[in-house]
């Protein structure tokens, strides 16, 4: 079954590259939920392709989310944006979610930009519409996209040289604890207590495998969440969906901003 994985990621990448009129890449870039706009101002696409064209895609389960791969020349760099992931809670198992990372890989990306959107659990230092760059990630899924005895290191799975280039372009930026969870439920106020407790400093529902699967094949994570809400039972609130993609919309445009600082830096 994992080699399966393996093989369809690379059948993938050599559709991609027939298809796509460049036929190598530098860099992945992951777009979350809300995270469409920042993509818009990385620049127009040099190229574009629905990921239904290719092996081993699905139209993403979240409607609204374009499922797409787009080239977008970004500085020196030639950078695939995939619009819109698979998440766990679509009921397609473990090997989708990490599908286009894979394929990324195979189509010879070495560094990855993983954005999501996420819930802040320190209302202390956080507001919504904060970029959080991904310090280190708690695997709450219960899964992992590797089958056998592949024993990943992932002492530094969020690059710590991506992490100081990100901060020396915005020294504002904050670091953060991802807690992956596997959704597709929000979490309780008791939930929340325990994972502050354990050191979460957002929650989501996705990045993790993503990044397992990237340190797999030996690329550099970058990750960056947008906060866009303050997680259940720390505001009295309870949580709306739709207020969370609006904020997340909103700060999406800055993020693109920094995103193409990055990439040109
Ligand atoms: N698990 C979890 N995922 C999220 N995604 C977003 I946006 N907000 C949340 C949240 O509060 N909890």
């Amino acid at each position: 079954m994992s080699n399966d994985a393996y093989e369809l990621a690379r059948s993938a990448a050599d559709v991609l590259k027939r298809r796509l009129t460049a036929d190598s890449f530098d860099v992945a870039l992951v777009m979350g939920s809300g995270w469409v706009p920042a993509a818009d101002a990385l620049g127009a696409p040099a190229d574009e392709i629905p990921v239904t064209e290719l092996p081993g895609f699905a139209e993403p389960g979240v409607p609204g989310h374009a499922g797409a791969i787009r080239v977008v020349e970004v500085g020196t760099k030639r950078a695939l944006v995939f619009l819109g992931r698979t998440h766990l809670y679509e009921g397609r198992g473990v090997q989708p979610v990490v599908h286009g990372v894979r394929t990324a890989l195979a189509a010879g990306v070495k560094t990855v930009v993983l954005t999501n959107a996420a819930g802040g659990t320190r209302p202390e230092w956080q507001k919504v519409g904060d970029p959080v760059l991904i310090s280190d990630h708690l695997n709450l899924t219960g899964h992992n996209p590797i089958t056998g005895p592949t024993f990943v290191d992932l002492t530094e799975a969020y690059s710590p040289a991506l992490r100081s280039l990100v901060k020396d372009i915005d020294p504002s930026l904050a670091e953060g604890v991802y807690a992956a969870l596997p959704g597709p439920s929000y979490e309780t106020p008791a939930e929340i207590r325990m994972l502050r407790t354990l050191g979460a400093d957002l929650v989501g529902m996705s990045t993790v495998l993503e990044t397992i699967a990237a340190r797999e094949g030996g690329a550099d994570v970058l990750g960056i969440s947008l906060v866009t809400n303050i997680a259940a039972g720390l505001t009295g609130e309870p949580l709306d969906h739709l207020e969370v993609l609006a904020a997340g919309r909103a700060a999406a445009e800055r993020m693109g901003a920094l995103l193409g600082k990055a990439l040109r830096a």
